[in-house]
């Protein structure tokens, strides 16, 4: 392992508060904030103790304290406090080393879901609630039918996380649970809100909603008391322009009565832990997501943690039984809690079972690279392809894109609608591991642009030109432009215009001179891709071995494809992303599942 200069700099910043603290003190400081910084909540410090580690500048191989003696050297640094103290640093028994901040975020994160899980279920008449689901589903051919179960564990508990692949029913279950709870004779129209964490994503459930809506057995009344917005979670809780805290907290709840959130995992811990503060305890927490993609890029993987499978416990299953006719194996008498509010879809209704895209997902999933690799070689699919990568193999990528952006440029040149041109752009993508670097977005992007600037005869001086599509990085509130929002230039009558599509569909045009940060996004990472669809992605990997390469990255990328998926790599790299599991250190699986 490699040590980090900013880590360095953040433990000597903290040092100065304790001029006694040694130097083990301040090295473990360096390595929870260089944790923090790649995506780990905490440290265990077992897992470093008595190794070796490569100097901030690489020259230097520096061994690390062994464990009771770092232990105990850590103990007595005022720096670091037990579980509840006021320091900057704690250590849980188990020598797991937080950040304050992070240690609170987990602790009230996993007490706000598990009492959420342990609260008594609200009232309701199973047997109307099968009349009301069998109705609902009745179109669903599943055996056993895990839709139907996944709406009888929502409707039954005030906290269910619903997590499948791409296609397999989650926002068409959450519209009929939705309907289930609005259509309970003699009550009052609860108040739901749908939500998501980034624009795209909540513009995408907003749509699938309303599509869903409209195939809905019920009576008008009930459609009427549907949700047809979404907006994203900053703007649901509050966000306050440059403070981490939100409007609606703990103290200023959320006035719900059902909040929704889809792409859930996409939520950080910091996060996860703001939006339960804000819940009221009686409101109903809803959380959809595909617990096999990328975690969040910030702490944590709440979501993947939360997917735990034990089995719904013997007591429940005979609910679920009665409530939807399911039958289906229980888990042991001790089965905690939250594994009643669990639900798995598995079915994809996208991918059907001779989807190249699908087969390949699933192969990967499971972690069956050769086969993966068989399969995108053997020409049976001519939805996926394998393009293998040779050392400078730049210009065939740069070629592709053409071929991909070609009736986008098309549409830029007739001067087509701006809607039209956003939905040529939002047909093909190039997605990359990294951002930066030669086979990161920005180089990619570089290379494209500069064979545009000489085949479309564009003026370099200038970054802007009628079809630049660019990818907001910043939130800007008064323009009501967010990170991850993506527009193109193109020539109008008072000068060159940056148009976006919002959520609702309207089309708004700025000056580029007014927008928040952004970058040219031909190619994006796949990181920024998750919460979007594209008909055909084109996933480029870099041809060095990173840490980043793992199976939620490639299968997150795969899975972006609505009809086509194309890798270029080298063999040897994509079979070890397929490999590769990532791990994040935190204590929240413990403290969720092993709670005594
Ligand atoms: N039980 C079913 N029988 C037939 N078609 C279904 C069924 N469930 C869902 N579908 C169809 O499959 C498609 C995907 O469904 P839906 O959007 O609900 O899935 P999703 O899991 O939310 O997908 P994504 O994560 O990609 O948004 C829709 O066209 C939907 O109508």
């Amino acid at each position: 392992m490699k040590l980090s200069p900013l880590g360095k700099q953040f433990a000597a910043y903290l040092g100065r508060l304790d001029d006694t603290a040694d130097d083990a003190v301040i090295r473990a400081m360096q390595l929870v904030y260089q944790a923090v910084t790649e995506g780990h909540v905490c440290i265990c410090l077992n897992d470093y103790a008595g190794s070796d580690a490569v100097s901030e500048n690489g020259d230097e191989i520096i061994t690390l304290p062994d464990l009771a003696d770092w232990l105990s050297r850590i103990r007595k640094s005022r720096l670091v406090g037990a579980p509840g103290g006021f320091a900057p640093l704690i250590l849980e028994a188990n020598n797991r080393l937080y950040l304050t901040r992070y240690w609170h975020y987990e602790k009230t994160l996993a007490d706000n879901l598990r009492s959420r899980a342990e609260s008594p279920s609200p009232e309701i008449d199973l047997a109307e609630l099968r009349a009301e689901l069998d109705r609902l589903f009745a179109h669903n051919t599943e055996v056993p039918d895990r839709q139907k179960l996944a709406a009888a564990v929502a409707t039954l508990r005030r906290f269910c996380v619903i997590s499948g692949g791409p296609g397999t029913g989650k926002t068409s279950t959450v519209v009929r649970i939705l309907a289930a709870l609005q259509s309970r004779p003699g009550e009052k129209p609860l108040r739901i809100a749908l939500s998501a964490p980034t624009g795209k994503a909540a513009a995408r459930l907003q749509e699938s909603i309303r599509e869903q809506k409209a195939k809905l057995p019920v009576p008008q009344a009930v459609l009427d008391v549907l949700p047809e917005t979404a907006s994203t979670l900053h703007r649901l809780l509050g966000a306050k322009p440059d403070s981490v805290y939100f409007r609606h907290n703990r103290k200023n709840p959320l006035p719900l009565d059902v909040l929704v959130v889809d792409e859930a995992s996409m939520i950080d811990l910091a996060l996860m832990a703001k939006l339960t503060d804000a819940l009221p305890k009686s409101a109903r927490l809803i959380l959809l997501g595909d617990k096999d993609q990328l975690a969040a890029v910030e702490p944590g993987a709440v979501f993947g943690d939360l997917c735990e499978v034990s089995g719904y416990s013997p007591a429940f299953c005979e609910q679920l039984y009665a409530a939807s006719g399911v039958n289906i194996p229980s888990g042991d008498l001790f089965t905690p809690a939250l594994s009643d509010c669990i639900a798995i879809l598995t079915q994809s209704h996208r991918f059907g079972s001779a989807s190249g895209v699908g087969q390949l997902a699933r192969m990967i999933n499971a972690g069956r690279a050769k086969e993966a690799i068989a399969l995108l070689v053997d020409g049976r699919h001519s939805d996926i392809h394998w393009e293998p990568t040779r050392p400078g193999g730049g210009a065939d990528l740069v070629r592709r894109m053409e071929i991909g952006y070609q009736a986008f440029f098309t549409a830029v040149d007739l001067g087509a609608e701006a809607r039209e041109i956003l939905r040529l752009f939002g047909r093909f993508r190039v997605l990359t591991a990294h951002r930066e670097g030669d086979s990161g977005a920005a180089g990619i992007n570089f290379r494209f642009e500069e064979q545009l600037y000489t085949r479309r005869r564009l003026r370099r001086e200038s970054r802007w030109y009628p079809g630049r599509p660019v990818i907001v990085t910043n939130n800007d509130y008064d323009l009501r432009l967010f990170n991850g929002d993506i527009g193109v230039a193109m020539a109008t009558a008072g000068g060159l215009r940056v148009f976006f599509q919002d959520a609702d569909g309207h089309i708004r045009g700025f000056s580029p001179a007014r927008l928040p940060e952004h970058e040219t996004v031909y190619a994006m990472t796949v990181h920024k891709s998750q919460g979007s669809e594209f008909d055909e992605i084109v996933l480029a990997l870099p041809d060095v071995e990173s840490p980043v390469l793992d199976r939620p990255l490639i299968y997150t990328a795969i899975t972006r494809a609505r009809h086509r998926a194309e890798i270029h790599s080298s063999r040897k790299i994509l079979e070890d992303a397929i490999k590769r599991v990532p791990e994040r250190s935190s204590g929240f699986r413990e403290r969720l599942w092993n709670h005594a």
